[in-house]
């Protein structure tokens, strides 16, 4: 669990990075830092594995302050990935991975294991990389050695900053789906920092929608969208707000409305579409969630 508590930061300038941001994120939970550039997003990351100090309020990871905790137990609870993987580059992929168990000194036979546990997950064939160097792979192969390597302890916190974002829109799909569906993820405190839209609506739980080192809202993608707390929240989604309305909504969501539709609860609109359910029924019942949701709204 990490929990902010009217977090501020300037830097030397004086003209605060970050405003008193608070919000909680339970394990389970991806929490998606979204927001337009300078917006406080890797900065209010920063605070939380102490890379940063805030000027005020407080941080609390697995429960306790981070300035109470040892740092290096603090960063080994803590698995951080960079939008440039940051990997060494003399050591070889399997060396990469193994880097936090090694220095926790698990036995040479569980990391060997774990290594290539983590990298048949992540589709690197061990028999073809597992010796290999960083430079001898694809963007895409060293972010998810990257990956790996931020997951090879087993921590509790994941930090993700602009992950998926040095590659290009094909790769970046199938290693933001790998990502998704890895069981290694689903118990884990999440937080990611993104500036892409869509990215946001498929792995965050919930965004926390920043702009100029404030928060102006928090919540499930549906909430942001029929519920914006403000005119900058309106407008931030307006450019892709069809297909993002498609995404945040499921069928569970619409039951009211689809009442006599049989069909996975769980799916999301653009999935059950995708999947050949009726289209104009789905599309006709998000319409009256919209307007249930307007009319609540101006009630
Ligand atoms: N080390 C630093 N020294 C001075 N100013 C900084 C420093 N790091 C960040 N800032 C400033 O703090 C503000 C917030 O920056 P931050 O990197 O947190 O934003 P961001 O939302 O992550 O942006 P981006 O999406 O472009 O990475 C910006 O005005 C930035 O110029």
């Amino acid at each position: 669990m990490i929990k902010l508590e009217n977090v501020s930061k300037s830097f030397l300038n004086g003209k605060p990075a970050v405003s008193a941001v608070s919000f909680q994120v339970n394990a389970g939970e991806t929490l998606i830092l979204l927001g337009t550039s300078g917006s406080g997003k890797t900065t209010t990351l920063r605070m939380i594995n102490r890379l940063l100090l805030p000027d005020s309020g407080h941080i609390y990871v697995n429960g306790d302050a981070v300035e109470t905790q040892r740092l290096e137990s603090l960063r080994r609870s803590i698995g951080y990935v960079l939008q440039y993987h940051g990997l060494f580059p003399h050591y070889t992929v399997a060396e990469n991975i193994g880097v936090v168990p090694g220095l926790l000194k698990w036995d040479p036979g569980r990391i060997k294991a774990r290594v290539s546990s983590l990298m048949e997950k992540l589709h690197l064939p061990v028999s073809d990389y597992l010796h290999a160097y960083p430079q001898q792979l694809s963007g895409g192969q060293q972010q998810r050695v990257g990956l790996a390597r931020a997951l090879a302890a087993d921590p509790p916190v994941l930090l993700m900053d602009e992950p998926f974002g040095a590659l290009d829109p094909v790769t970046r799909t199938s290693v933001r789906k790998e990502f998704r569906a890895l069981d290694e993820i689903q118990h884990k405190t999440i937080i990611m920092v993104t500036h892409d839209v869509q990215e946001a609506f498929e792995l965050g739980t919930r965004i926390c929608l920043m702009d100029k080192g404030k928060v102006q809202q928090t919540g499930t993608p549906a909430e942001l969208l029929f519920s914006p707390a403000n005119d900058f929240v309106r407008s931030f989604f307006d450019e892709h707000r069809f297909v993002l309305e498609l995404k945040a909504l499921t069928i569970a969501g619409l039951r009211p409305w689809l009442a006599n539709l049989n069909g996975d609860d769980t799916l999301t609109v653009w999935d059950a579409i995708a999947a050949g359910m009726p289209r104009n029924i789905l599309l006709d019942a998000v319409d009256q969630y919209r307007q249930s949701k307007q009319m609540h709204g101006t009630s």
